[in-house]
């Protein structure tokens, strides 16, 4: 297979303080998403990882059968713990699970200082469901999503399932995804990015990414395969590693989306569903 190139970012100086960052997510026990996704793409960008664990799933490859949410006063205390004490030049919110979680990460993002027009930039990847279709957001936690936290987000990365949901778009070509992109925009959100990994007709997967002024398109080849669990977050966790080494958004996403191709061209079956994206892929190279 010929495989794609992808400029790097820079691996820590030895025994410095390395760049970090935190990702506000669920767990995933099967370890191809959720946390376990983000932290392994963290370790791979240069990026120390810290975590508030929002929620524990009961995961595999076939789908989610269940899962207990954190407190989301602890959430707000993981949270508040890492930036006191470790500091981070950028967040990342996954699966948050509930209202009541979307709520209390939104007022602590405030308290200190996270979130668009702040030196510490937010990616909020709306996670609402499992690629099995299993919910992984309470449904009557669209309006908090929608009202307290996309409007904190720097960049927000829904898939189209996502889209749907938020701004009630379908979204199945080029207009319809601009159109999701200015909605999300309009919602509050500095930089929308409309990913294009669920549009399946086309022989591409094209993320726009925009800003309320500018459209950047973001076309590259579909991979074929159907191990590609934790795409999403993986995606999300590599914005925020270049985000968190100073990049610019637009160069952010275009690391991203070079990085999430290499993770899917190196994705590996596991299980008897689907195997995951392989964020370790620079360890075979
Ligand atoms: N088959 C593929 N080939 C190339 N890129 C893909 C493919 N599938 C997804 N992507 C890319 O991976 C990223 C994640 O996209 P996707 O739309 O699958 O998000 P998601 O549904 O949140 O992911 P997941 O649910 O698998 O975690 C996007 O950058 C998308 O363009
Ligand atoms: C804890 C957690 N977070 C996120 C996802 C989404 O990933 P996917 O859409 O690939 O199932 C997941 N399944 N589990």
């Amino acid at each position: 297979m010929a495989h794609m190139p992808v400029d790097l970012l820079p691996a820590p100086a030895p025994r410095q303080t390395p760049v970090r960052a935190m990702t506000i997510a669920g767990s995933d026990s099967g370890g191809g998403a959720g946390i376990q996704a983000d932290m392994r793409t963290m370790a791979m960008c240069g990026v120390h990882g810290c975590v508030a664990v929002t929620a524990v799933t009961v995961q595999n490859s076939l789908g989610v059968s269940g899962f207990s949410a954190i407190d989301p006063a602890v959430v707000a205390d993981q949270m508040r713990s890492v930036v006191s004490d470790i500091g981070i030049s950028a967040a990342k919110t996954g699966m948050l699970a509930s209202s009541a979680i979307i709520e209390s990460v939104a007022a602590t993002a405030s308290e200190l200082g996270i979130g668009r027009d702040t030196p510490i930039p937010l990616v909020v990847d709306p996670v609402s469901a499992s690629m099995h279709g299993d919910k992984l957001l309470a449904d009557d936690a669209m309006d908090a999503l929608r009202s307290v936290l996309i409007p904190k987000a720097t960049v927000v990365t829904p898939n189209l399932d996502e889209v749907r949901l938020i701004t009630g778009i379908d979204v199945t070509d080029d207009t319809s995804q601009r159109a999701a992109a200015e909605k999300l925009h309009a919602m509050g959100a500095q930089w929308a990015v409309v990913k294009g990994g669920h549009l399946r007709s086309s022989d591409q997967s094209v993320d726009l990414l925009y800003n309320g002024d500018v459209f950047h398109s973001f076309p590259y080849p579909r991979i074929d395969t159907g191990d590609d669990h934790g795409a999403g977050d993986t995606l999300a966790a590599a914005i925020t590693c270049a985000l968190a080494h100073g990049r610019s958004v637009p160069e952010a996403v275009e690391f991203a989306k070079g990085w999430v191709s290499r993770c899917l061209e190196w994705a590996y079956p596991l299980g008897a569903g689907h195997g995951p994206v392989n964020p370790l892929w620079r360890l075979s190279v």
